[in-house]
C-alpha cells in the first residue's frame, strides 16, 4: 500500500470483536516507534477492560496510551514534534473525534484509529462510520465466527449466554463474558 511520506493522512482498521483490529493498530505503532517517529497514543477511559493505561489485544500484545474522555483531550498532547497519533476504541468516542482525526491530519500526522464498525444489532456504531468516508486508508478486517469457523463480521453479544435484546443499551464494555465473534448467517439480536 502507498503511503505518501512527510504528508499527514487517516488510517481505519475496523471490524467486529476478535478481528485484530488492536494487534494491528499496535503493529503499526510499534513500526513507527522503530523508525524513530513521535508516536502518542489514545484510548478511551471507559475501556478498563484488561488496563486503564495500555491498549492491550486480547491476544497479550500492549502498547502505552493515554486514557481520555474526550476526543478533543487529544489537543492536550499534541506538539509539533508529533509525527504519528493511534487512537483505539474509537467507536466510544463522541462525533468530535472525526474533526480533530481530519485536524491533526491536515497538520501532517499520520492517524491511525481502530474501532468497531458495527455495534452487537450489527448497525453502524457511533462516529466509526463517518471516520471511514474521510479515511484516506481503511482496513475492513474479519475474525473467526465462534459458530461455524467462517469469516466473522459481527460481534454477538450474549447475556447469560442468550443472545442480547435489540432494545438493551449500545455500550457495555466486555470481552469473552458477554461478546463472540459471528458471521453474518450465525449473528442473532432478539427483537
Ligand atoms: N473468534 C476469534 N477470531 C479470531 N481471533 C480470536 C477469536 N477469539 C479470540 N481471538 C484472539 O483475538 C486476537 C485479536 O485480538 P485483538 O487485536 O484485541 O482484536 P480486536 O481489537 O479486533 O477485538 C487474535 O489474534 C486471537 O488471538
Ligand atoms: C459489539 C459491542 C461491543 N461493545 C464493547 C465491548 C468491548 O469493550 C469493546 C470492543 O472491544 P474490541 O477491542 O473490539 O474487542 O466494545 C459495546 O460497548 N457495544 C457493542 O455493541
Ligand atoms: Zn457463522
Amino acid at each position: 500500500m502507498y503511503r505518501p511520506i512527510n504528508h499527514g493522512y487517516i488510517e481505519a482498521v475496523i471490524g467486529p470483536m476478535y478481528s485484530g483490529k488492536s494487534e494491528e493498530l499496535i503493529r503499526r505503532l510499534k513500526r513507527a516507534k522503530i523508525a524513530k517517529q513521535n508516536v502518542v497514543v489514545f484510548k478511551p477511559k471507559i475501556d478498563d477492560r484488561y488496563s486503564k493505561e495500555d491498549v492491550v489485544s486480547h491476544s497479550g500484545e500492549s502498547i502505552d496510551a493515554i486514557p481520555i474522555n474526550k476526543a478533543n483531550e487529544i489537543y492536550d498532547y499534541i506538539d509539533n514534534k508529533v509525527q504519528v497519533v493511534g487512537i483505539d476504541e474509537v467507536q466510544f468516542f463522541d462525533e468530535e473525534v472525526v474533526s480533530v482525526a481530519v485536524d491533526l491530519a491536515n497538520k501532517g500526522i499520520r492517524v491511525i484509529a481502530a474501532g468497531l464498525d458495527m455495534d452487537f444489532k450489527g448497525e453502524p456504531f457511533g462516529p466509526t462510520p463517518k471516520l471511514l468516508a474521510i479515511a484516506e486508508f481503511v482496513d475492513k478486517i474479519q475474525a473467526v465466527c465462534s459458530v461455524c469457523g467462517q469469516p466473522a463480521t459481527r460481534s454477538q453479544r450474549l447475556i447469560n449466554g442468550e443472545p442480547a435484546r435489540y432494545n438493551d443499551p449500545i455500550i457495555q464494555v466486555g470481552a469473552v463474558e458477554s461478546y463472540e465473534a459471528r458471521c453474518r448467517k450465525c449473528h442473532v439480536v432478539y427483537k
